[in-house]
Order: C-alpha cells, then sequence, then structure tokens
C-alpha cells in the first residue's frame, strides 16, 4: 500500500519507482519514510563535477555532496527507509577504510556556495593510516522513473579498490520499470557475480553484495532488502531424489518451474518459495533453515505437506542414517542443556489418539508427555511410533522445551487427489475427510499469513484446532514432491497448494487446464451454477408465461364486468408500495440487527467494564500488596538499621577491649624488655668473673670428656674383639662343616668305588668261573657225543646192545663241586621252572623221538629222571637230551651275561651319579673356600682400617 502523504495523487503513484515493484505487490509496509521518494524536478547539472585528470586516477571515482548518507549496516530500532536515515558518527569511525564526500541523492538542495573539486581539504586524519579517500562521479539520472535496483546494473569492478561503481551509460535511462527487483531479488546474477564485491565501506555510494541474503534474519529487528519477508510463516518446498529422468521440473535458486511432460506444448509454469531445496539437499539444510528462528522464545509449527511418498515424513523425522529435522533439533536442544519433552499424536478422520498410550481422546491435549535424555532415544520413539502409525493420518508431534516453548511438528496425510484413491466408500470419504482438513489449513495459513492476530477458521477441522498457529508462532511449511513423471498432477497440485497458503508466487502463466481436486470442484460448482441459472432462466419464462396468462385473464374479466382500471398503474403503485413496505421491512430487520448489535455491544461493554472492574480490583490488590511489601521492606530496612547501630556498637567496644589487651601486651613487654637488658648489662660488668668460672669448668669438661673417651674406646675394642672372634668361631664352624660334609662325600664315593671294584672282581670271578664251567660242560658234552656216535655207530666192543665203554672216554659228568653255578641256577626257582617246563617238552620230543627210535630200530629207551637233577646222570641220558640240555645251558649263560651288562650299565650310571655328586661338592667346597678366603682377606683389611681408625675415632669421641 502506498503511503498516501507521499504519494497523493496518480501521477505521483505512477512516477514511483518502487510501483512496479514485486516487492510492492507482495508485501505493505508500514513505516512510510521507507519509499518516501522524491523525485527531482530536473536535472541539476551543478551536482556533478567534472573531475580532474589529476585527482581522478583510474581507480579511484570522486562524489561530492551534501545530505545525509545511509549506513545500512548500523542498526536502528525504527525501521528507516531509503533517504530517512541519519548519518551518525560512526562514519569516522577507524573500521572505515574510506570516506567519501557525497550529495544526499534524495534530499538533494541546490546550493550555489558548493564547492567543487579541489576546494575541499582532506582533514589530514583521513589521510592517514593508508586510508584512500574515495571520490566517485555521480551519474547523471536521466530518467528518474526508472531506477533499476542491484543487480540490474552493469558493474565495474575496481581494482585494488572496494568500490563498485555502476556504469552510467549502461541502462540506468535504457531500463524500464518492469526490471526494476524487489526485496529477495537481490541475489545477484550468476553471471555477475565475479564482479560483485564484499565491500565494508558502507557509505561509499556502492550498493553492498555478500555472498548470502543482503541482511541474514539475525538482523530480525530490522528488515532490511532481502528481508521483507514477514517472518510469522515461511513457505519451503523440497524435491525428492528419484532415479529416473525429472525433466518436467527445473530449480533455479528459489523458483521452480513446472511443465506437463504430457504435453509438447505445454509452457513451463513457475512458483516462488521462501527457498526451494533440490533433491541434492541434505537433512542437515534443511534443519538450519528451518530452525532460523529463536525457537526457546516462540513457538513453532512445522508442517509438512505432499503426496504419499514424496519425503514427508523423510524431512521430519528421517532415519537412523539420515536423521530428519526433528532428532536434529533434539540433538541441538540437549547440547544447550535445555529439558525437552514430547508428544505423539495422530489424527484419523475425526478421531485423536496417543501414539505413546494407544489410547484415543477426545482433546488434543490429553497427551502422555516423555522426558528425551538422548538423542538416540527420540529415534527409537520416532521408530516406534513410525510402527504404529496407520495409514492416512495426521500425525502431530509437540516438543516442549523447557516447558515453556512449544514445536509442533505436522506430518500430514498423503495430499494424493480424491480421484486417484476413489474405490470404495469408506475409503472416498476418508479421503474427502483429509482434503477438507488441508483445506481448512490452507485457509488458516493464508489468513495467518496476512495477519498474525486475526483469529482463524481453527475450529472448522480436528487437525487445525490442535495447531498452535497465533501470533508467536512461526510457522513453517514444507511441502514435498516426488518429481516423477506420472506424478506431475499431484506435484502441481503441491505447489498450488503451498501458493494458495501464502500467496506468494510469481507465477507467470498458469497453465489453464483444471487439475486435481479443488479443479474438480470448481468444474463442479459451475456446472452447478450453470444448471441453476438455466434453470432460474426457465423458471423466469414460465412466471412471464404466467404472468402474461394472468393479465389476459384480468383484462378478460375486465372487459365481462364493465370494469375500467387502469392495470398498468395499479401495478405501478402497488410496486412503489411494495418497495416502500420492502424497505420499511429492511429498515426494520436492520433496526432489529442493530439493535441486536448494540445489544452484543452493550453485553462486550458490561464485559469490559467487568474486565476494568476487576483489572482495577486486581491492580488495587496489587498496589495494596505492594504497599505492604514497602512497607514490610521499610521495616526490614529499620531493623538491618538498627542491627548495624548495634553491631557498630558492639564492634566499638570490641575495638575498645582490644586497644586495651594490646597496651597491656605492649607494657608487659617493655617491662620484659627491661629486665632482660637489665639482667645482660649485669652479666656484661660480671664478664671477666665469669670467664675465669667458664675456664676451670672447661678443664674439668675436658678431662671428663677424656675419660669418656678412653671408656668408650674400651667399650668399642671390647665389643670388637666378641665380634671378630665371632665372627671367626662361626667362620671355622662353617668351614669345619663344609670339610666334613667334603670329606663324607669323599668317603662315600671311595666306598662306593671299593665296592664296586670289589662287585667287578667278583662278577669276573663269576663269569670266569662260569665259563671255565662251560668250557667244562662243553668238554663233557663233546665227549659224550663222541661215545653216542661211537655207540650208534658200533664203535665199541659188545656192539650197540652191550657196548662197553672204556675208562679213558668216559667223561667226567658235572658236579656241585666244581659246577656249582650250574647247578645254582638250576636251583632257583624260576630257572627250575622253566627247565621243568623245557624239560618236559624235551621230554616230550625225547619220548617221540625215542618211540620214534624204538619203533624204527628198536633201541633201548632211556629215561631221565628230571626231578632228580643233583643225581642227573648224563651217561644214562642220550645224545639230544644232553644236547638239549647243554643248549639250555648255553642260553642261561648268554642271560647271565645280558644280566651283567644291564647290571654294569647301572653300576656305570650310579657311578656317574656319584661322580657328578663328588664334583658338585668339590665345587661347593672350592666356592667356600674362596668366600672364606675373600672373608678372611676383607676381615684382615677391616682389621688394618681398625687399627688406623681407631685413634682417629677416638679423638673424635673424645670431642
Ligand atoms: N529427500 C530425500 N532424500 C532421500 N530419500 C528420501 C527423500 N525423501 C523421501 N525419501 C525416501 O522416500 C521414501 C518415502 O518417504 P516418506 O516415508 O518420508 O514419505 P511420506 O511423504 O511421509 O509418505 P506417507 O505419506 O506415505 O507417510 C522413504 O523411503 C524415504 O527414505
Amino acid at each position: 500500500m502506498l503511503n498516501s502523504k507521499t504519494d497523493e495523487n496518480f501521477k505521483q503513484v505512477k512516477m514511483n519507482p518502487l510501483n512496479n515493484s514485486t516487492s510492492k505487490q507482495l508485501y505493505s509496509f508500514s513505516k512510510s519514510p521507507r519509499f518516501n521518494y522524491k523525485v527531482r524536478n530536473e536535472q541539476n547539472s551543478t551536482s556533478f563535477y567534472e573531475i580532474k585528470g589529476t585527482i581522478g586516477s583510474p581507480n579511484k571515482g570522486v562524489s561530492f555532496g551534501l545530505g545525509t548518507k545511509v549506513d545500512f549496516s548500523k542498526l536502528s530500532d525504527k525501521t528507516p527507509g531509503p533517504g530517512s536515515y541519519k548519518l551518525e558518527k560512526e562514519k569516522t569511525s577507524s573500521n572505515l577504510q574510506k570516506h567519501t564526500m557525497g550529495i544526499g541523492r534524495t534530499y538533494f538542495k541546490q546550493k550555489n556556495d558548493m564547492p567543487s573539486v579541489g576546494k575541499y581539504n582532506i582533514a589530514s586524519s583521513i589521510i592517514k593510516n593508508e586510508r584512500i579517500p574515495h571520490f566517485g562521479q555521480k551519474i547523471a539520472i536521466k530518467d528518474e522513473t526508472c531506477s533499476p535496483g542491484p543487480g540490474k546494473y552493469d558493474i565495474q569492478y575496481k581494482e585494488h579498490s572496494q568500490s563498485v561503481i555502476y556504469h552510467p551509460v549502461s541502462g540506468r535511462t535504457s531500463r524500464t520499470p518492469d526490471c526494476i527487483p524487489g526485496p529477495q531479488q537481490y541475489r545477484p546474477k550468476t553471471e555477475l557475480s565475479a564482479s560483485y564485491v564484499n565491500s565494508n565501506w558502507s557509505n561509499c555510494n556502492v550498493s553492498k553484495f555478500s555472498k548470502e541474503e543482503r541482511f541474514s534474519s539475525k538482523q530480525s529487528s530490522i528488515p532490511g532488502p532481502g528481508k521483507y519477508q514477514i517472518p510469522g510463516e515461511f513457505v519451503y518446498l523440497r524435491v525428492r531424489p528419484i532415479e529416473y529422468d525429472q525433466s518436467m521440473l527445473s530449480i533455479d535458486q528459489n523458483v521452480i518451474s513446472i511443465k506437463d511432460p504430457t504435453n509438447k506444448q505445454a509452457e513451463w509454469q513457475q512458483y516462488r518459495y521462501d527457498k526451494v531445496f533440490p533433491s541434492s539437499s541434505t537433512q542437515q539444510e534443511l534443519f538450519d533453515n528451518v530452525f532460523n528462528f529463536d525457537y526457546e522464545n516462540k513457538n513453532g509449527c512445522i508442517i509438512s505437506y505432499g503426496q504419499s511418498g514424496s519425503g514427508k515424513s523423510y524431512s521430519l523425522f528421517g532415519n537412523v542414517q539420515h536423521p530428519g529435522i526433528v532428532p536434529l533439533l533434539i540433538q541441538q536442544i540437549l547440547q544447550k542443556g535445555l529439558n525437552v519433552q514430547v508428544s505423539f499424536q495422530e489424527i484419523y478422520v475425526d478421531q485423536i489418539r496417543d501414539l505413546n498410550t494407544n489410547l484415543i481422546t477426545e482433546e488434543f491435549t490429553k497427551r502422555q508427555i516423555l522426558l528425551i535424555n538422548d538423542f538416540w532415544e527420540m529415534i527409537k520413539i520416532l521408530r516406534s511410533t513410525d510402527i504404529k502409525r496407520q495409514m492416512r493420518t495426521h500425525i502431530i508431534l509437540t516438543l516442549e522445551i523447557n516447558s515453556n516453548t512449544k514445536l509442533q511438528f505436522v506430518d500430514l496425510a498423503g495430499s494424493e487427489r480424491v480421484a486417484k484413491n476413489i474405490t470404495e466408500g469408506e475409503k472416498f470419504q476418508e479421503a474427502i475427510l483429509i482434503t477438507a482438513s488441508h483445506q481448512v489449513l490452507n485457509r488458516c495459513l493464508n489468513s495467518f499469513n496476512q495477519n498474525p492476530n486475526k483469529i482463524l477458521p481453527k475450529k472448522e477441522s480436528k487437525l487445525t484446532s490442535a495447531l498452535i498457529i497465533e501470533n508467536n508462532t512461526q510457522v513453517v511449511l514444507i511441502g514435498t514432491i516426488n518429481p516423477s513423471q506420472s506424478n506431475y498432477e499431484e506435484c502441481l497440485l503441491t505447489l498450488q497448494y503451498l501458493d494458495r497458503t501464502k500467496n506468494i508466487s510469481a507465477t507467470i502463466k498458469k497453465q489453464q487446464s483444471m487439475l486435481g481436486f479443488d479443479s474438480q470442484v470448481n468444474i463442479q460448482q459451475e456446472k452447478e451454477i450453470k444448471k441453476l441459472k438455466d434453470e432460474i432462466e426457465d423458471y423466469k419464462i414460465k412466471v412471464e408465461q404466467l404472468n402474461a396468462d394472468r393479465k389476459k385473464r384480468f383484462l378478460e374479466l375486465q372487459r365481462l364486468l364493465g370494469l375500467d382500471i387502469d392495470l398498468e398503474r395499479l401495478s405501478a403503485k402497488n410496486a412503489k408500495d411494495i418497495t416502500i413496505f420492502k424497505n420499511q421491512q429492511d429498515a426494520l430487520l436492520k433496526n432489529v440487527s442493530l439493535s441486536q448489535q448494540i445489544e452484543e455491544y452493550h453485553y462486550e461493554n458490561a464485559q469490559l467494564k467487568k474486565d476494568i472492574e476487576d483489572l482495577k480490583k486486581d491492580t488495587h490488590t496489587k498496589l495494596e500488596r505492594y504497599q505492604q511489601q514497602v512497607l514490610e521492606q521499610k521495616e526490614i530496612n529499620k531493623k538491618l538499621k538498627d542491627q548495624l547501630q548495634l553491631s557498630k556498637m558492639s564492634g566499638d567496644d570490641a575495638i575498645r577491649l582490644l586497644s586495651q589487651d594490646r597496651d597491656q601486651f605492649i607494657k608487659k613487654l617493655q617491662d620484659e624488655s627491661k629486665n632482660l637488658l637489665e639482667d645482660k648489662v649485669a652479666s656484661i660488668l660480671n664478664l671477666p668473673q665469669t670467664a675465669q668460672t667458664k675456664n676451670v669448668e672447661n678443664q674439668k669438661l675436658q678431662e671428663l670428656k677424656k675419660q669418656i673417651k678412653t671408656e668408650i674406646e674400651k667399650e668399642f675394642n671390647k665389643s670388637l674383639e666378641i665380634i671378630k672372634a665371632e665372627y671367626y668361631k662361626s667362620l671355622d664352624h662353617y668351614k669345619f662343616q663344609y670339610e666334613q660334609k667334603l670329606n663324607l662325600k669323599v668317603e662315600e664315593i671311595e666306598n662306593f668305588l671299593n665296592q664296586f671294584k670289589k662287585y667287578r672282581e667278583k662278577k669276573k670271578s663269576q663269569i670266569n668261573e662260569i665259563v671255565e664251567e662251560l668250557l667244562d660242560l662243553y668238554d663233557i658234552i663233546t665227549k659224550q657225543g663222541k661215545v653216542i656216535d661211537k655207540i650208534e655207530t658200533g664203535g665199541y666192543s659188545g656192539g650197540l646192545k652191550s657196548f662197553s665203554i672204556p675208562k679213558q672216554d668216559k667223561p667226567n659228568l658235572p658236579n656241585k663241586v666244581k659246577h656249582k653255578n650250574l647247578f645254582h641256577f638250576l636251583e632257583t626257582n624260576s630257572v627250575t621252572a622253566t627247565l621243568t617246563k623245557k624239560a618236559s617238552t624235551i621230554e616230550k620230543t625225547i619220548k617221540t623221538a625215542t618211540k620214534q627210535l624204538r619203533q624204527s630200530q628198536s633201541q633201548i629207551i632211556l629215561e631221565i629222571d628230571y626231578n632228580q637233577l643233583d643225581s642227573i646222570n648224563f651217561m644214562s641220558m642220550d645224545f639230544s637230551t644232553v644236547r638239549a640240555y647243554a643248549n639250555k645251558l648255553r642260553e642261561m649263560i648268554k642271560e647271565l651275561q645280558d644280566q651283567i651288562t644291564v647290571n654294569s650299565d647301572k653300576f656305570k650310571q650310579q657311578i656317574a651319579q656319584l661322580q657328578r655328586e663328588r664334583d658338585d661338592a668339590q665345587q661347593k667346597y672350592n666356592m667356600e673356600s674362596r668366600k672364606y678366603n675373600q672373608t678372611r682377606v676383607v676381615i684382615e683389611s677391616q682389621n688394618r682400617i681398625l687399627q688406623k681408625v681407631r685413634p682417629l675415632s677416638s679423638v673424635q669421641r673424645k670431642q
């Protein structure tokens, strides 16, 4: 809305360069000076100087002028518009690196006495510290109607300079007003961005551009360019990433364009939002944008709207890998050390269900609240509620921060068109209800956007009645779209919905095709209207026909009755009366409604009066309470004063007592020091006498010392001798013990060796004996063998049956004296047993052989009684028996030899063991004797030292 004071007539309005700005079309600014743009009537050449070549170096411009320039970076509690800024003293502050002298563009007044170039004395304070004075040539504005804004100029970047000069020729004049950028359009064009300079110099008549929006929302108190947004509501759009083609969309900053993919001739439709998040955007980016407001002191209502699967829940809640804005916020809140409580509700058709308790409630306020301590706890809750959630429901999550601010997160049910879902009656009804609640929400948001103080039609749906959209609420609507081509209509619906919510779109060309539920409704309504109109037309025709018919009948009746009534006049009169009557009726009705209104006003008035009375009463009570409090405070003050007085008095007393004590103490000290002094004086006077006494005492002392010394020395020597004797004694004792042990060991070894020798000798002689016995036995056997051979061959006289062996042939039989070993072994059990066993085998063999012999040769059977070994008559044995016997004996000898070998090995081992033990003992003996020698040496050396030290130590002891 233009300000009536500044733009009084149409021409002025038309001339105003802001007249066509988008900002003006979208917003109204109440602070009038902001657009108080004054147009100069004529070009004033005197305000533009020609710069001398000497001054105007290629990089430095000159600008001179009067009037106030505006420091946009400075804060002000009001919101002054261009031309109403006062240049504060800050312009000379040290952080300004350049200075300019310029004339205010808006408040320029011609002055004849204006100094020209070269007449200014630049203060030395300005030139020093390498600050460069900057002079910029002012540009003649040829056409005042065209004031292109930043971003629309051809910009020259001055090297080594922090300023930007707008080129005068290229177009301040040539631009059409259409190109004037409005708020939020100050974003530099990409092709110009290289020339933009981030200048710190705010008063150089050069526009500043930063990489961010011109004024970040931190300067919320002063809306500047780019911040002409009404902060109560933000509308964002987020595009979900998809794998396939998205050619129906194009995004440029905060403008999104969409085209019908099925229609090649279709034109692009553009929609502008506060921000458009492309599919590459992250959860963090969304979070940073959404929570760009002071959520600790302001309520928030963050709503996500879009078709199913477009990313509503993803944006709000996310998942474990990509937490959405809710968990990210919780994390931030917990990091700030604030308390946070959470509750969850679901609205399905017209029912509210608490997702924590799973109970259905009537009111939204009856909900279970959980205290959140951890980010992961939140994720867990989100996951669990997600499982419980029903299809096509609205989810409301409420966070209470420090129990004074509330943030509501609304995940709306999918916004897909009704037509897509109409399959069943119930579902259709459900879809209608969802769409209806979406529409009510839309109306509320729209109305809120226009005036946050306005009463909203919230009661029209359960959803909106649950939301905290009120004056102190930051509303954020996040639209989400799934940009696959099959979803074109859904996407368009979402874009239109967002657009309607805030009505901020810079729609260029809207397609005429009627789409979506709303469009369908419109078509339906239009059809209805048309039908009704047609019906009305029909009725009109019918009424006219009836009227004509009635008139005809009336005239006929008149003619029949012979009456002459001017029906036209009558009806005109009647019509007049009727009009009067109607007017009267209207007036009456108005009167009634007015009196009703008056009554309502009276009632409201009474209410207000009551409120005022209450307020007054309240104020009065408060006043009384305050007065009471003041009185109480006074009383307390008085008491405190008294206490102070008392404590002061008691303090004085204490100080007095203390000083008394101190005086007494000082006096005592003085007395003592006096006494001491006197003592000292007396002692000085008696010094020679004292010295003599001291001498005698000294001599006595010396003698005493001498005596003590001698005694101590004696004692010392005595104890030393005792220790020494004991030491030697123990040493001898140990030595003796070692030697004894050693001798014992040596003896043991010698004994053993002797025993071993004896044993060996014994064994040797035994073996020899056995060998001899064996040889003897062998001889016997050989002789016997020969005898047998001779017998068998009948070599003896007497033939085979009665041979007689000559005496010289008869062998000496083994006997106990000569062959004692043989008989000893035969006597031992094992050998006897073995022999018995063997003998039985031999017997068997012999028996068989004899039998065979008897059978074949009818020879004499020789029977041997093996039990009577002592009296074995070998001569009576046959040859094979004797051979077996001899073999057995040979085996036994072999066993004996083996045994001897085994035993000799054992003995060898034992000897080796004994030798090792002996060597160990020897080593130990050597070691101990070494120790003994060392100790002896030490003792001797100690003795020597003692001999030397003794006189010295005795002297010391004397001292
Ligand atoms: N911006 C995104 N980046 C990555 N994945 C996304 C994005 N948006 C949505 N998705 C994925 O798409 C799927 C559907 O998203 P989501 O459940 O949030 O949709 P919705 O609009 O809440 O659907 P409904 O209304 O049925 O609950 C999920 O698997 C989600 O991970």
